[in-house]
This record gives C-alpha cells, sequence and structure tokens, in this order.
C-alpha cells in the first residue's frame, strides 16, 4: 500500500482538501510577509515604524483568521473521508461470506473499523497539511532566505541536510513500527471480544487472571511496538532540533561577523534570523507528516484487506416463486475446508409439511440449515425450491421467504418489540399480539415494567434462555415465511412451554413447510417425515413407528434418548422482574 492509496482516498473530498490546503498555504504566505516588513522598517527607519507595526499586527490577525479557517475545513474533510471509509468497511463486513468470520478475528476486524480508520483521519487532516504546506512553505522561506543572504543560506542548508539524512533513513523502520502497532492494538480488541463475548464461561472457569496476562500481553506487543517507533522518532526529532538550533547559533556567528565587516545589513541579519526560526515550523511539520504518513499506509493495507475480503455470492436474480414452498436436498456434499461434513444428503419436504432432522451432535444437521439459508453454498449437488436451484433465486428475496430459529437463538440490543419485528419491520400489532400469546410470551409482556417497550440489554442479558428461544420463535412466525427452520431447543422446557413450542410447530406446519432439527421424541412424534442424519449421510427415512421398526440406529437414538443428548444447562432462571 503506497500514497498513492491514500491519495485515492481523499477521492470526491479534493475539492474541500483544496481549500483547506489553500487557506493553510495563504496564512503560511502571509507569515513569510512579516521578515520582509520588518527588515523594511529597521533598515530604513529613524523613529518607531507605526505604519510598519500597525500591518504586521494586521497580518498576524489575518493569518490566525485563515489558519483557523483551513484547520477547521481539514478536521472536517478528514471527517468525511473516514465516514467514508467507515460506511465501505460496515458494509462490506456485514456482506462477508460466513466462512471468512471462521478464518478472521471479529475484534480484529472491528479494530480495523475503529482505531485504523481513526489514524487514517490524522493522515488526511494532518499529515496532508504537514506535509503540502510545510514542503511550499518551507520551500518559499528557503528561496526568501537565499535571496536575503545567499552566503548564509549555504551555511544553514549544510545542517540541515544533515538531519534530512537522518531522517530519510528511519522513515521505513518507522512505517514497520507503526504497522506493528496497528496489528497489535487489532490483537488486543480481538482478545478482548473473545474474553467480554464469553465471560460469565471466563468467570465460572475462573480464568480471571489467565485472560487478563493474555490480554495484557497483547497490550504489551503494541506497547513495545509503539514504543519501537518511539525510539525511532525520539532519534529524529532532536537531529531536526539539532540542526535548526545549529542553523539559528551559525546564522548569529556568521551573520554577526558579515554585519560587523558591512557585507551584510541589520535588516539583513534580522529577516534571516526570522526565516530560520520560520524554517523550523515547516520543517517539523514534514517531518511529523511523513511520520504520520507512514502510520496511515499500515492503517490503510489493514482496510484494504477487508475491502478484499471475498463477500457473498448474490449473482441469482430470480425471484423465489410465489406458491408454497417444497424443498429438496438432492445429492448434496459439502465440506468446510477439508473436512467433508454432508456426504450426499437427498431428502425432500413437501409444501406445509413438517419434517424432522435427526442425528448425532455434529451429524451435519445445522449445516443442511446453512446451506438452506446460503450461508454456504454445497460443493456439489444442490438444494431446490419447488424444483429449483435456490442459488438462481435472489438471496435478498429467498431469505425473505424462510425463517430461521437457531440453537443459540439472538436477541439484539433493544426493545422486546425491536427484536420481534426484527425481520418484518411493518408487523401490526395485532398480529404480533396473537403471536405472543402463540409462543407463550403474553406472560413476560404483562411482568416486563414497559411491556413490548422495555430494552432487553446487550444480547438480551434481560431474558432467560428460554424465553430468548421464544422470543426467536415468534420473530420468525411474524415473518410469515414460506419454509421455517427451527433448531429445537435442547434444553428442558417446563410442560407450558413444551406445550407453548408444539402449538407453534403445529400453527407453522399449517402455514409453511417445516424443517425442525429435533432433539424431543415428542417433536419427532408429530413429524410427517424424520430423516436420520448419520455421519453427514442420510441413513433412514420415515415415520417414527417406520423406522423404530426397520432401523437400529434410529432405535438406538431413541431408546439411548440421545436425541438430547445436549440437554443440560436449562437457563431458565433471569436477572430482574420476576
Ligand atoms: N464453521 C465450521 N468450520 C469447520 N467445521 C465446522 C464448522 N461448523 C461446523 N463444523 C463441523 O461440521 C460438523 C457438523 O456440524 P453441524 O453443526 O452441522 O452438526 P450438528 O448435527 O448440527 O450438531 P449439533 O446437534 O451438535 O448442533 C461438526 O463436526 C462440526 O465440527
Amino acid at each position: 500500500m503506497n500514497a498513492l492509496g491514500l491519495l485515492r482516498l481523499t477521492t470526491g473530498h479534493r475539492r474541500g482538501l483544496a481549500l483547506a490546503v489553500t487557506a493553510t498555504l495563504v496564512a503560511s504566505g502571509l507569515g513569510l510577509l512579516q521578515p520582509q516588513l520588518l527588515r523594511t522598517a529597521v533598515d530604513s527607519a529613524v523613529s518607531v515604524p507605526w505604519p510598519v507595526i500597525a500591518a504586521m499586527a494586521a497580518l498576524f490577525a489575518v493569518q490566525a483568521c485563515v489558519d483557523g479557517v483551513g484547520l477547521f475545513l481539514l478536521e472536517r474533510t478528514g471527517e468525511r473521508v473516514v465516514l467514508g471509509v467507515r460506511r465501505r468497511l460496515v458494509a462490506r463486513l456485514l456482506r462477508l461470506r460466513m466462512a471468512e468470520f471462521d478464518e478472521q478475528r471479529l475484534g480484529d476486524l472491528m479494530s480495523r473499523v475503529s482505531v485504523d480508520t481513526t489514524v487514517l483521519r490524522e493522515v488526511v487532516s494532518t499529515a496532508s497539511v504537514q506535509l503540502i504546506t510545510g514542503t511550499l512553505t518551507g520551500a518559499g522561506t528557503v528561496v526568501l532566505m537565499l535571496l536575503v543572504d545567499p552566503v548564509l543560506f549555504a551555511w544553514v542548508m549544510t545542517t540541515v541536510v544533515v538531519a534530512a539524512v537522518v531522517v530519510y533513513s528511519l522513515v521505513g523502520r518507522l512505517r514497520t513500527a507503526g504497522e506493528q502497532m496497528q496489528r497489535g492494538v487489532g490483537e488486543m480488541t480481538a482478545e478482548l471480544e473473545r474474553a467480554l463475548g464469553a465471560l460469565r464461561t471466563v468467570r465460572a472457569c475462573r480464568a480471571e487472571e489467565r485472560e487478563e496476562e493474555l490480554i495484557g500481553q497483547r497490550a504489551e506487543q503494541a506497547c513495545a511496538a509503539g514504543v519501537r517507533a518511539a525510539r525511532i522518532t525520539s532519534v529524529m526529532s532532536p537531529a531536526v532540533e539539532l540542526a535548526l538550533r545549529g542553523s539559528l547559533l551559525v546564522v548569529l556567528l556568521v551573520g554577526g561577523t558579515r554585519v560587523a565587516r558591512d557585507a551584510a545589513s541589520v535588516g539583513d541579519l534580522m529577516a534571516f534570523l526570522l526565516y530560520a526560526t520560520y524554517l523550523i515550523i515547516p520543517f517539523t511539520s514534514v517531518l511529523q507528516g511523513i511520520g504520520l504518513l507512514q502510520k496511515g499506509m499500515g492503517a490503510l493495507s489493514r482496510v484494504a484487506e477487508v475491502q478484499e475480503l471475498p463477500v457473498e455470492d448474490l449473482s441469482g436474480t430470480t425471484p423465489p416463486p410465489d406458491d408454497a414452498l417444497s424443498l429438496e436436498f438432492r445429492d448434496v456434499w459439502f465440506r468446510y475446508r477439508d473436512r467433508p461434513v454432508l456426504r450426499g444428503v437427498s431428502f425432500t419436504v413437501e409444501p406445509r409439511s413438517h419434517v424432522a432432522l435427526v442425528g448425532l451432535s455434529g451429524a451435519g444437521k445445522s449445516t443442511a440449515f446453512a446451506l438452506v439459508e446460503r450461508f454456504h453454498e454445497p460443493n456439489s449437488g444442490a438444494v431446490l425450491a419447488n424444483g429449483t436451484d435456490i442459488r438462481q433465486f435472489s438471496t435478498h428475496e429467498w431469505r425473505g421467504r424462510i425463517a430461521l430459529v437457531d440453537q443459540d437463538c439472538p436477541v439484539l440490543n433493544g426493545t422486546l418489540r425491536d427484536n420481534l419485528r426484527y425481520a418484518a419491520p411493518d408487523t401490526t400489532d395485532h398480529d404480533l399480539r396473537e403471536v405472543l400469546e402463540l409462543a407463550n410470551l403474553g406472560e413476560l409482556v404483562r411482568r416486563l415494567p414497559a411491556g413490548l417497550d422495555t430494552p432487553l440489554g446487550e444480547r438480551g442479558r434481560a431474558l432467560s434462555g428460554g424465553e430468548r428461544q421464544r422470543v426467536a420463535l415468534a420473530r420468525a412466525l411474524l415473518t410469515r415465511p414460506d419454509l421455517l427452520l427451527l433448531d429445537e431447543p435442547t434444553a428442558h422446557l417446563d410442560p407450558v412451554n413444551e406445550q407453548a413450542l408444539h402449538r407453534a410447530i403445529r400453527y407453522a406446519a399449517q402455514e409453511c413447510a417445516l424443517l425442525v432439527i429435533a432433539h424431543r421424541l415428542s417433536t419427532i412424534r408429530e413429524a410427517d417425515r424424520i430423516v436420520v442424519l448419520h455421519a453427514g449421510k442420510v441413513i433412514a427415512q420415515g415415520r417414527h413407528e417406520e423406522l423404530l421398526a426397520i432401523n437400529d440406529f434410529y432405535g438406538s437414538l431413541v431408546a439411548g434418548e440421545l436425541l438430547q443428548e445436549r440437554d443440560s444447562f436449562d437457563t431458565e432462571t433471569s436477572p430482574g422482574w420476576r
């Protein structure tokens, strides 16, 4: 990633940037006029030159104003550039291929949107002006110094060249250190996100100290890279400072003797001295600008990495059929990286029928759901709806026709109403009430302090596990799907909620095709067909009684109650409002 990449970032904002840089340049130009005025005043005046002092004061005031305007414009442009980058990143992240989330670390991706873009803003708003105005003002100052006294200038340049050589030799290392620092921060955020995301487990396992140590190590890595960068800067800055102070000393020594020998006037010496002090600002600016630019290039390459991650393939354009949906898995093979998970799976779900998918943990049931949702694509074979490969459908419209109730039932931050209407924002209150009763949520709504408008907290913390499951089910039913994918809760349900679940399943089965990952005998018995999945293959299909008669594996599943092998954590306890 080079400086051109950074320049490309400013596309669409160049006018604002040009305006800002111009304002800053004008301000610097006005600054350069001041020594000239001083020189004229000193060399020609015999008494206090009031008009010149007034002109200088006016110049100072105008310079300060123009400088302020330029600064504001720059900051604004920086913010707007970063807004664009952040929007693009967020849009990309929300559309990445699901498989990418297996490879990437969430916290690191998040730090690219927050931390790295902040560095980019600094580059746009600070480094750009530092480099452009620093270079131009520096060049202007140099020319004026040359005009005032070429001999003195030659002396000054010797010290400046020494400083420039030191800076140049360190720039590359500064960039590497900057990049390492950004990566370190990314890794630390990733670890922190992982630990806070599983805080209950962390505490239950008494792992706070281990996590503190691990996250601390990542912070230390970022710190070490920051210190490396500081070390480089600390060599660069004094070198420059030394050169600048040295040049001032040279100006005084050499210039003083030249004035004594009448080779130059006092006005010349004063103007030159002023220019030499003025040179410090653009020179330091350029130096800081180069440092920031190096950091910015590191940040930009991390941002660009996200921009290059593959997004979901949304090439299908055909709208899904309007009539009742049927679903067919036709010889579907699927692997996660090198690991085959589905191996020639075939089964069908007729319109408005109820099919239960059963099998041991790891058999591939959730993967089958993921293929229906098009989170992943089959490696061979196809998933069809009413005879058409679902890849031909517009993904957006296809997902609008189906609903998924996941095992971990995510609830989003917001009110209960927001959560319920998340997939169908136009739901009326009448529909809402109907589904609430169906999912046995009426009692919960009555108990919550602000009813439907009660905030549920981050990830629905204010709800119990069972309540979250019912909210997820109600959310799915509200979309009036043509195909409902339901990963039945593995946790124990009390009889009232078990009945509610069955009521909802029966209701859904009348309205749409229903594919349930079943963990309960009661759900399995009600199914029109049971598909037994074992090690990625369908080993039997039929009704409960038929399968019991013909399939030993199914018999062993039922007898050993293996269908509920994960029946362990009942989270039906919730904080507050009980
Ligand atoms: N993102 C992934 N990357 C790699 N392997 C995965 C991924 N997701 C699942 N697997 C593996 O694929 C296999 C099938 O997983 P899947 O979640 O489909 O099983 P399942 O039948 O739904 O199990 P369970 O009933 O425990 O939820 C498992 O062995 C799992 O380890």
